[in-house]
């Protein structure tokens, strides 16, 4: 939970995500709601719902990167389904309330994970002794424990090698209950994992390492320790309830006017499927019931063709908030590519840098990758920012394979890099079609 405010939630936003600001806005108020409701007293708490939200633009403009991002701020469990999965071929009527129970199984992976940040100072200490226990021995005197624990403190020990004796987590099954594109959790199977956690509870393995390599692992093995497995799941379904936030693509392509015939009567089922988890019921899953009162929905989609007046009146009601996200320009991709925290040309960069290439991008360079993008956009078809991720890679096809040779040079990203690495294929629809 959080307790920023819209306005500084918006500014977060706006570290990675480009415009947009109509959908930035609503979120970060979906999400101050959620604090707003913190505060009130118990008896008009459970009567506020949130206001489900409804995104309203075409692919690749940002729906999901805002809505992820977040669910990152707010510490939120967050899940993203495709709403036309559940009418795949033998998938018809298929449980929607196992979105339910993936977003618990996400929920109980990330409390876990800060949990364990939680404890790390714990486990930290815990980890040290073992350290030291497995250098010196189990009866070293106080004195010589210290010896080493100061020798440890100033890394003197970093390269020493130590055997350790760790829980055992992996899978005595080897995975032969795995059945191809259908992970148990998705088909309802009980979890193979879970089924034999308790015959492997006291498996333990030896293991060699130096004792930087341990280090991790240990603090790890010692969370795990601190954190047993029910408080992690009773935080987990707490977290889900009251801040679970689900992402449900592609919310126009189950409306009924999208297909002329057939089919519509299992597209206007998913519908009705939906319904029940949006206005407020329980999911029993494998860890317990999971009450979806107040689980925030932001439903999304391009809405070419079905409008949004075609979804279930009662699915209208439950989405009262529309914002529309509009296509990204040429300009837009410049910032993109310039402004955001994670910007590909920083990633670029980076990436390169480990090989000891400097990359740097001029202006034109810049200018000339976004307006690629923005043509093969309009000429093959727009999948907005999407877009830049192939440009960029093609760009950098040749440099990221030869890097290693050619450490210590400067490679400057200019309008003729660009041209040089991809301009004949950029000119040719037939070509770009395929390789952008
Ligand atoms: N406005 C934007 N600013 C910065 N990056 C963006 C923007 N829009 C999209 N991107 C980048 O493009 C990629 C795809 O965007 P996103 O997943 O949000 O698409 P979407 O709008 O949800 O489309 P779809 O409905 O097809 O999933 C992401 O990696 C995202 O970072």
């Amino acid at each position: 939970m959080t307790d920023l405010t819209p306005r500084e939630i918006v500014s977060e936003l706006d570290r990675f995500i480009i415009g947009q600001n109509d959908a930035k806005r609503a979120v970060a108020v979906a999400l101050r709601n959620r604090w707003r409701r913190k505060q009130l007293s118990d008896d008009i708490r459970d009567e506020v719902y949130p206001k489900n939200i409804l995104m309203i633009g075409p692919t690749g403009v940002g729906k999901t990167e805002i809505s992820r991002r977040l669910a990152k701020l707010a510490r939120a469990p967050f899940i993203k389904v495709e709403a036309t999965k559940f009418t795949e071929v033998g998938y018809v009527g298929r449980d929607v309330e196992q979105i339910i129970r993936d977003l618990v199984d996400a929920a109980i992976i990330q409390t876990r994970e800060h949990m364990r940040e939680d404890v790390k100072v714990k486990a930290h200490a815990a980890a040290e002794d073992r350290v030291i226990e497995a250098i010196a021995g189990t009866d070293a005197r106080e004195a010589t424990r210290e010896m080493f624990r100061k020798k440890l403190k100033d890394g003197l020990l970093d390269d020493t090698e130590i055997e350790l004796e760790l829980a055992d987590t992996s899978n005595p099954l080897g995975g032969m209950f795995d059945i191809p594109g259908q992970p148990g959790s998705q088909m309802g199977m009980m979890n193979i994992g879970d089924l034999f956690g308790k015959a492997m509870g006291g498996r333990t393995t030896k293991k060699r390492m130096t004792v930087a390599e341990s280090y991790e692992v240990l603090i790890s093995d010692e969370a795990d320790k601190l954190l047993d497995d029910e408080t992690v799941n009773a935080a987990a379904l707490q977290a889900v309830e009251q801040n679970g936030i689900v992402f449900l693509d592609e919310i126009d392509k189950v409306c009924a006017r999208q297909e002329a015939r057939g089919g519509d009567v299992s597209r206007e089922g998913v519908q009705r499927d939906l319904l029940p988890l949006i206005e407020g019921t329980t999911v029993s899953t494998k860890h317990g019931p999971v009450k979806t009162d107040h689980i925030l929905f932001i439903a999304s989609g391009a809405f070419h063709i079905a409008k949004p007046s075609d979804l279930l009146p009662e699915l209208q009601g439950r989405l009262p908030i529309r914002v529309e996200l509009r296509a990204l320009t040429e300009e837009d991709f410049v910032r993109i590519l310039t402004e955001t925290d994670n910007a590909l040309t920083r990633q670029y960069t980076a990436l390169m840098g480990t090989e000891e290439v400097v990359v740097s991008f001029t202006d034109d360079g810049i200018s000339a990758l976004a307006k690629i993008a923005a043509d093969v956009n309009q000429s093959v078809e727009n999948i907005g920012a999407r877009r830049l991720y192939t440009v960029m890679e093609r760009v950098f096809e040749e440099l990221s394979f030869s890097a290693p040779d050619r450490s210590g040079e400067e490679i400057i990203v200019n309008a003729s890099f660009v041209e040089t690495n991809l301009g004949e294929l950029a000119k040719s629809m037939d070509v770009s079609r395929y390789v952008l």
